[in-house]
């Protein structure tokens, strides 16, 4: 069984309904999913605050079935690509798969921004208190290391309706 780590991610339109349907996408495989947080946007600052989450997921797949599945959610969602780091209503990324590493640019394992962006390390957290990124750590040390400035759990909103 593969085990993953996935962020997802959206600032535009009915943020909590697209993060909503990336968790209905991956339904069938879900072992967890993170309270919700309003994050200040990282990268590209002006834009509208984010609300992210971190799902843990488990299934015989493998990370290039996740990165489709995760990116035929985000077309689904109506994504317009346009700059790097732009407003996006849905956006789901690959954090890691068991301790896969990958080189291909299509599909960077782990991912190489996440040992960096509380608004992944957060929320994965939350649900894995253990968690370790390989190749940096473990998750509740990075977390320690960051600025938590414009992270903000929002628990009216859930992920959840179970
Ligand atoms: N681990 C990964 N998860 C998701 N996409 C990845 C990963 N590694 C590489 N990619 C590639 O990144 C490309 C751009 O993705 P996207 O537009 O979502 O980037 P971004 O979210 O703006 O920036 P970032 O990748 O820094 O979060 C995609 O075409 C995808 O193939
Ligand atoms: N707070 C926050 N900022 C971002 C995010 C994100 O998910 N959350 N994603 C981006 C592009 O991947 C760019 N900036």
């Amino acid at each position: 069984m593969t085990r993953a780590v996935l962020s997802i991610g959206s600032n535009m339109g009915d943020r909590l309904g697209y993060l909503r349907s990336a968790v209905a996408g991956f339904a069938d495989s879900l072992v967890a999913v993170s309270p919700v947080y309003e994050t200040a946007p990282w990268g590209v600052t002006d834009q509208d605050d984010f609300l992210n989450a971190v799902l843990i997921v488990s299934g015989s797949f493998g990370p290039w079935d996740l990165l489709r599945r995760g990116q035929a959610l985000e077309n689904a969602s109506g994504r317009v690509r346009t700059l790097r780091w732009g407003p996006r209503t849905l956006d789901v990324d690959v954090v890691t798969v068991d301790d896969v590493v990958s080189e291909d640019p299509e599909l960077l394992l782990p991912h190489p921004g996440a040992h960096e962006r509380a608004t992944v390390l957060v929320p994965w957290l939350d649900i894995d208190p253990d968690a370790v990124l390989p190749g940096h750590g473990r998750v509740a040390d990075l977390v320690a290391g960051l600025d938590l400035t414009g992270v903000e759990r929002r628990d009216d909103l859930s992920l959840t309706w179970r």
